[in-house]
């Protein structure tokens, strides 16, 4: 049987039926338009401006973040925590993610009484109910954030619940996210944390040379050294920071999307810096970032990147694949996302050998 369509060019919907994995998802960031405006009919009241949404291609970096304040002050009661998880998790599952990491930086608000436990609770109990109620068909995991644009007590203080859970829920708390706005320039004062998260066995994926001109800080985080790096789009700027890091194979989470819109990257998707690893077969994973804030979904980001390298449907899938061996989870899961992949190409044979027989009753006739 022919294995795969040899047209060249891959569609939109190809990426969409592929089976995926998204590592690289910020649970606020990820909310959808339709969810976001549900929130904003619900809380008249706030007197929300949305100004900073509608500039579109415009946006700064600085943009961003204060979509992400009005997002979070949307999203202040545990009940909505619960209900925009679940959001999430649909969307993603809907295209095509089979398994997912969403990372979220705990919250504390004395006015609707959430703290940050039950902040974890919310997310934590969504994951929980979705899979039970649709028949298992997306694995989630949850990545406690730690934001840089916070202190080193708020920092603490995650780090703990984030061990404290992946002994809880260890199906679900596997790892830690470190982020936040990438301008801020202390961030050596976290070292100590990231390095805590090592010793007690939690896996970190660290945001790393995200904008320009921070080699230092990266030379420092990579001594750790962090389990996966967000973007990394300036690491070559430096001969030592480079090869440290192609020695190192740690993978690359990709998100050609947000780096365009927040101005990292140049518009032509052949420039993202993602291309130069690849060409240099270093491990990178086709990730998200903010699909609600950078309008873009998983099977999107795969469409860009596969149309840029002049990938064949066969090379998508097998990248799509490759992103399983960098999960934050034991070997059961993997094997049974490979699983999951091999029965993809099964379904691919399938359907290829029943237009093939459709062709043939065509000429005959
Ligand atoms: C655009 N590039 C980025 N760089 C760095 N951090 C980012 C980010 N995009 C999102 N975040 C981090 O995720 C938070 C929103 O989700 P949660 O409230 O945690 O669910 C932001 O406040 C920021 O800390
Ligand atoms: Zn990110």
């Amino acid at each position: 049987a022919i294995l795969f369509r040899m047209q060249s060019g891959i569609t939109q919907e190809f990426c969409q039926q592929i089976p995926k994995v998204e590592l690289h998802a910020h649970l606020n960031g990820s909310l959808s338009n339709k969810t976001i405006k549900k929130l904003l009919d619900r809380r008249r009241d706030l007197k929300i401006s949305t100004a900073a949404f509608e500039k579109g291609e415009q946006r700064t970096m600085g943009d961003c973040f204060e979509m992400f304040k009005v997002i979070h002050s949307l999203v202040d009661s545990t009940e909505v925590i619960y209900e925009v998880t679940k959001d999430v998790i649909e969307e993603f599952s809907a295209d095509g993610v089979k398994y997912l990491e969403l990372r979220s930086t705990p919250k504390g608000l004395v006015e609707s009484g959430m703290d940050k436990r039950r902040y974890m609770d919310a997310v934590v109990g969504a994951i929980r109910d979705y899979k039970h109620d649709n028949d298992d068909v997306i694995d989630v995991k949850f990545l406690p954030s730690i934001d840089r644009g916070r202190s080193i007590k708020d920092a603490q203080e995650n780090l703990k619940l984030a061990e404290e859970y992946s002994i809880s829920c260890e199906d679900i708390v596997t790892g830690i996210d470190f982020s936040g706005n990438p301008y801020t320039t202390d961030a050596a004062k976290f070292m100590p944390v990231l390095q805590g998260a090592q010793r007690v066995g939690l896996k970190s994926a660290v945001h790393l040379s995200e904008v320009k001109d921070r080699s230092d800080e990266t030379r420092m985080f990579l001594s750790v050294p962090p389990d996966r790096i967000g973007h990394g789009t300036f690491l070559t700027d430096e001969e030592d920071v480079k090869s440290s890091v192609l020695e190192s194979r740690i993978p690359i989470e990709v998100c050609v999307s947000s780096n365009i819109a927040s101005n990292t990257s140049p518009p032509e998707h052949i420039k993202h810096h993602s291309v130069w690893w690849m060409g240099q077969e270093h491990p990178c994973v086709v990730c998200t970032d903010d699909k609600g804030v950078f309008s873009t979904g998983l099977s999107s980001e795969y469409f860009i990147i596969a149309n840029a390298l002049s990938l064949s449907e066969e090379q998508t899938l097998k990248l799509s694949e490759s992103a399983i061996d960098f999960i934050f989870a034991d070997e059961n899961m993997k094997a049974k996302l490979k699983q999951i992949w091999k029965e993809s190409k099964k379904d691919e044979v399938l359907e290829i050998t029943f237009v093939t027989c459709l062709s043939c009753l065509d000429m005959k006739n």
